[in-house]
């Protein structure tokens, strides 16, 4: 029993310092990002969100409190989690392949000035990946939520000059509640724009 407390407790501390390690890392980063967010949803554009996994979750955690609302009273805001339409991810699987379950709905949704969050803790998923290739195709702004060196979804988004949002852990499981941290960041910071908190 003590050993599991004890390694509950670890599990703790590690997600918070991974919390602290990256406050100052990412504040800035985040800020650019919620602007390009603000900026596109203020010229009417929308949001796409894309994952697997767990980030599939984030997508949609995220998503909805765009759609719905996050911490203030405000128009509803347009954003697309493409993670929940169980039809279109097995016949995009099934009759092309995985990897395009993502990057098929992009070209069917995505218009140009509209925004991709690309969600990978590895930044190596090929779904996400192909994902970037065809928002970046489509002109569309790309946030990358990435950890460890950001991967290959780093790579393509820097080359465009996207913004890239990486936790520096190698750990799955603490990139992910910092990539929660991050989403609750952005929101906050759409509202704050979208609201006139800030000049
Ligand atoms: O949630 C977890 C682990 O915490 C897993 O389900 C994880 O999200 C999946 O293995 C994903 O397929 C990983 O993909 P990615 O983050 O590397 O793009
Ligand atoms: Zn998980």
């Amino acid at each position: 029993m003590n050993q599991l407390s004890d390694r509950a407790r670890a599990s703790f501390l590690a997600s918070a310092q991974t919390k602290l390690d990256c406050a100052d890392l990412l504040a800035p980063v985040i800020a650019i990002a919620a602007e390009r967010m603000a900026s596109a949803l203020l010229d009417g554009r929308k949001i796409l969100v894309c994952g697997n996994g767990g980030s599939a979750a984030d997508a949609q955690h995220f998503s909805s409190e765009l759609l719905n609302r996050f911490e203030l009273e405000r128009p509803a805001l347009p954003a697309i989690a493409l993670t929940t339409d169980s039809s279109t991810l097995t016949s995009i699987s099934n009759d092309y392949q995985y990897a395009q379950v993502f990057s098929r709905q992009i070209q069917a949704l995505g218009q140009s000035g509209d925004l991709l969050l690309a969600i990978s803790t590895s930044g190596n998923s090929p779904s996400i990946t192909q994902a970037v290739e065809a928002a970046q195709e489509r002109e569309m702004v790309v946030i990358a939520l990435t950890g460890r060196d950001g991967g290959e979804l780093a790579r393509l988004a820097q080359g465009y000059g996207d913004v890239v949002i990486c936790v520096p852990s190698q750990s799955t499981a603490r990139i992910q509640e910092v990539h929660l941290l991050v989403l609750h960041c952005l929101c906050d910071l759409i509202d704050q724009q979208l609201l006139g908190g800030f000049d």
